[in-house]
């Protein structure tokens, strides 16, 4: 089935993704709200502010006019920063009918009623069918057909199998998971982390730093997500550990590039003027700090980099208060039902 997509945000994954489905032979209607940048994609045939060199297929139609390009599709992707999902929602949704279907495509969560992003868009708009795709996945890779895997996440069965089906190309593989608060918390989360892993790298440490904060970043992404009523086999999922890991260790991750400017000794002021493009764990550090004092969850990692990027903590005694941590167990049972 050939789809008509109206890829809401041509920032580089936005604009990847819209690649990725033109490929796959589906009309898509690019959207973005800078007219400059409308104007230079329209007569380039490329996205050079955000994904240099890679032109665009014929089948995408830069669109200024936002409701033209909802009226005129069917799907609709929304794919800008999560701290801009609520105003997005809020200008498309005169334009909807009860049939559109959206994929929110964003990381994070909302920094001051700490929502999901699907909890957003539902408060926004209750009645279309929302689909989460996430996984480890960077715009400059997908862009590039290099082989990825994601997933997808929806409450109706159908309408996410649909979405895998419209995605689905020979570079890029989907799943699908029916657990959507594992799936966005996993994608939000794992951006908090990539940024210990970069201010890591900064500060010169090794591979078995990055490589301790990646494993204990998932345990406390996994005990926060289960307290929120998450399915654990999800942390161990794309959405999960596949996701932190190309984030901690890419460098195409603006969220491990700022931690290693931050190691490096720069202000987070300098250090996001730097990447020039969203930086979510910057804002999701707050939320996911918030959450963690709402519900009583041990986050200690989640907690310093709050501390080095909020309170003008400093990095190398955030390390040490990591290490120098009261002593613990990593796993206390050794089989079901048996314990110490
Ligand atoms: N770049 C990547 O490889 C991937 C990015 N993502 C997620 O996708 C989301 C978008 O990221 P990128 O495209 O990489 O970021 P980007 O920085 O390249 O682009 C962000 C876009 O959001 C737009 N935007 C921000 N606030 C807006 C608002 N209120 N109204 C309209 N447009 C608004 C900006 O104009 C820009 O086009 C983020 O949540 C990111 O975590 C997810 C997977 C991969
Ligand atoms: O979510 C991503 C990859 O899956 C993008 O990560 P960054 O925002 O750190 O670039």
């Amino acid at each position: 089935m050939k789809e008509t997509i109206s890829i809401i945000g041509a920032g580089s994954w936005g604009t990847a993704l819209g690649i990725l489905l033109a490929k796959n032979g589906h009309n898509i209607y690019l959207w973005h709200r800078d007219e400059q940048l409308v104007h230079e994609m329209h007569d380039k045939r490329e996205n050079s502010r955000y994904l240099p060199g890679i032109k665009f297929p014929e089948n995408i139609a830069v669109c200024e006019q936002l409701q033209y390009c909802i009226e005129h599709s069917n799907i609709i992707v929304l794919a800008v920063a999560s701290h801009g999902i609520r105003e997005i929602c809020k200008k498309i949704s005169p334009f909807l009918t009860e049939t559109h279907i959206l994929v929110n495509v964003a990381k994070g969560i909302e920094k001051d009623t700490l929502l999901r992003m699907s909890e957003v868009i539902a408060q926004e708009i209750p009645n279309n069918d929302l689909i989460t795709l996430s996984g480890p996945s960077h715009a400059e890779e997908v862009a590039r057909d290099i082989p990825t895997t994601v997933v997808v996440a929806g409450v109706n069965r159908k309408k996410t199998e649909y979405i895998q089906e419209l995605f689905m190309s020979t570079t890029f593989r989907v799943y699908t998971n029916p657990d959507v608060i594992g799936v966005e918390l996993g994608g939000a989360l794992k951006n908090v982390i990539a940024l210990g892993a970069g201010i890591s790298d900064g500060l010169g440490y090794g591979d078995n730093t990055k490589s301790a904060l990646m494993t204990r970043g998932i345990v406390e992404i996994s005990r926060l997500g289960i307290a929120m009523g998450a399915n654990m086999s999800t942390f161990a999922g794309l959405s999960g550990i596949g996701d932190l890991i190309v984030t901690c260790t890419s460098m195409h991750s603006r969220n491990r590039r700022a931690g290693i400017q931050l190691g490096q000794g720069n202000s987070l002021e300098e250090v996001l003027n730097n990447i020039g493009m969203v930086v979510e764990g910057v804002k999701t550090t707050r939320a996911a700090y918030n959450l963690s004092q709402k519900l009583g969850i041990e986050m200690p990692i989640t907690s310093e980099i709050h501390d080095v990027l909020y309170n003008n903590g400093n990095v190398k005694d955030s390390v040490m208060k990591l290490m120098l941590r009261n002593k613990t167990h990593e796993v206390e049972e050794v089989a079901h039902n048996t314990s110490w």
